[in-house]
Order: C-alpha cells, then sequence, then structure tokens
C-alpha cells in the first residue's frame, strides 16, 4: 500500500469532500467541461437532459448530469493557472486517491478534460467568433518552476525566452491527441500563450506602459517549423502541464472574442460562445 497522505497535505472538508472543489468521487464523471466564469456552467448544463449534482464553493461550481445518456460533468475553475493547479490536483483526487485510507489507488483513472474559453487572437487572419483548439500551449507564468521537468518539447519556451529576453523560461505542454483528433473542421488548430494576467502580461496597456516593449508584434513574429503563436488566455499551459504529469486527457478550446492586431472585440461574443459549446459538446461520443 502506498504511503498515507497526511490531513494537512489533502484537506478534506466536513463531510469527506475534497477542500475547493467541495465533491465526493460519486459526484463527477470520467468527462468534465470547464469554464473559467462561474456564470457559464448554466449555458453549458443547459444542453444536459438532466442534472442529477450541483454544488458550488468558491468560484468552483459544479453540475452533474447526463446528455444521451453518457455522464458528465461541468465546473468553473475561476481565472488563472494557480487556480488549475487546485482543480486538477484535487480532480485527480477524486479519482486516483482513496479519501478514506488516504493512500494511492491500485490502479490509476484517467479523465478527459475539455476547457471551453475565450481568448485574444495574436494574428490578424484569424478573426473575432473563430474557435480555435490549442494543439499546445506555452506557460509564462511560474507554476511548472515548482514541479517535475515535463518529458514533451519545449523549443518555443527557449525561443521565446530569447526573444523577449525574459529572465524565465516559459514551459511547454501539449493538448490530448486523441481529443484533438475528434474535433470537427469548424476549428482551427494553433499554439496558445498562456499568461499570468490580462493586461500588461498578454502586452497590452491601459495606464501602466508593460516592461516588455512590442510584445504583442514580436510574438506576433515568431515562426518556428512552419508554426506560430495564435492567441493568448490564461490556464491553457497549466491544464496540458498538469495533465500530462498527473496521466489525464486535457483539450483546450477557445473563442476568439478579441483580435489584438486589428483592435477589436466580438460584438456577438455570447453567440461565439455558444458555438463553442454546442461545437465541445460534440466531443462527448457514446461509449
Ligand atoms: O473565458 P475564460 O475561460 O475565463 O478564459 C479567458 O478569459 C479570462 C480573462 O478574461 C481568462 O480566464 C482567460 O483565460
Ligand atoms: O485577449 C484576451 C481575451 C480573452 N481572454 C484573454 O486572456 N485574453
Amino acid at each position: 500500500m502506498s504511503q498515507r497522505i497526511p490531513e494537512s497535505e489533502l484537506i478534506l472538508n466536513a463531510d469527506g469532500s475534497v477542500y475547493h472543489l467541495h465533491l465526493k468521487p460519486e459526484n463527477l464523471a470520467s468527462f468534465v467541461f470547464t469554464v473559467g466564469d462561474p456564470d457559464r456552467v448554466p449555458l453549458v448544463s443547459q444542453y444536459f437532459d438532466e442534472i442529477e449534482f450541483q454544488t458550488r464553493k468558491r468560484e468552483f461550481v459544479t453540475h452533474t448530469g447526463r446528455i444521451d445518456g453518457e455522464r458528465v460533468t461541468v465546473m468553473s475553475t475561476g481565472m488563472g493557472t494557480d487556480n488549475i493547479e487546485i482543480f486538477m490536483t484535487e480532480l485527480d483526487a477524486l479519482v486516483n486517491i482513496d479519501l478514506e485510507s488516504r493512500t494511492l489507488n491500485p490502479t490509476h483513472r484517467s479523465l478527459q478534460i475539455v476547457r471551453i474559453g475565450t481568448s485574444g487572437a495574436m494574428q490578424s487572419d484569424i478573426p473575432v467568433g473563430s474557435l480555435l483548439a490549442s494543439s499546445k500551449a506555452v506557460g509564462m507564468d511560474t507554476l511548472m518552476q515548482f514541479y517535475p521537468t515535463l518529458n514533451s518539447p519545449q523549443v518555443w519556451g527557449e525561443a521565446i525566452r530569447q526573444k523577449l529576453k525574459l529572465g524565465f523560461t516559459p514551459y511547454q505542454a501539449e493538448a490530448s491527441s486523441n481529443l484533438l483528433s475528434r474535433l470537427g473542421p469548424e476549428f482551427l488548430k494553433g499554439i496558445t500563450l498562456t499568461c499570468p494576467g490580462f493586461y500588461a502580461p498578454q502586452g497590452r496597456t491601459v495606464k501602466l506602459k508593460p516592461v516588455i516593449d512590442q510584445m504583442l508584434d514580436r510574438l506576433a513574429a515568431m515562426e518556428m517549423e512552419g508554426e506560430r503563436l495564435t492567441n493568448f488566455e490564461m490556464e491553457t499551459a497549466g491544464y496540458y502541464a498538469m495533465g500530462a504529469l498527473l496521466g489525464h486527457q486535457v483539450l483546450s478550446l477557445n473563442a476568439i472574442v478579441a483580435n489584438r492586431i486589428l483592435k477589436e472585440f466580438d460584438k456577438e461574443a455570447e453567440k461565439t460562445l455558444d458555438s463553442l459549446i454546442r461545437a465541445a459538446l460534440k466531443l462527448l461520443v457514446k461509449k
């Protein structure tokens, strides 16, 4: 039997649920859709045939139900990779740790996790209203400084470090090839830059001037082996890295609501998001 995980390291609530997500193992389906905004959870679960379980703690709202007989969960995570670290760790604990004995289960269970999020394009030919799947992601945050080294290629991280003269090396992680291969033709594929903020970390100036000059244009011009960076958001690299380390299949889907080069915002962002939700639901195939 594996070592017992102490009460201070994996915290459970008085009812036995995991600390932040407030879920017990039976509340979670093997296929999980995620959204950033708690108010978007019902926009996904409106397409469920039934909702059997609902709960909320902090920004983590959960609805579990069924579509065409398939059990499915939708959860909100809030913004940023710090939340994704909590989310992925506790989700994994629900399926791979015996919460009674506090030991690892003898067999690993892999979840399928699909992010349905918003994003800003950094290329002029990716218009607002596009649906884009992140085939890989590069993390500009520090999360992976605290976890074991990823086995996947890290060429983009090193190239961005050199291009922007950063004092750290961004990390790179990949989407689940299985989930990616099941997408319909409505999706563009791209390389997503995950940033630890919305304004200066994505090259925006409101009042404060970002330290990195011309960040958007310098990133947009990068090209390696026929690939380029396509979009900014704030979670995908954290999902992919934690998914790789914990053994779960993850895919991040983006509704492009801003085009940073053209300086446009999608006037129909809600419609675009609904198209993304409906396209993402097609990934839930009958077993
Ligand atoms: O729409 P969501 O999924 O929240 O994603 C994007 O929107 C938020 C910023 O507005 C960040 O979380 C970013 O990643
Ligand atoms: O530009 C954008 C739009 C949505 N979300 C982001 O993080 N950036």
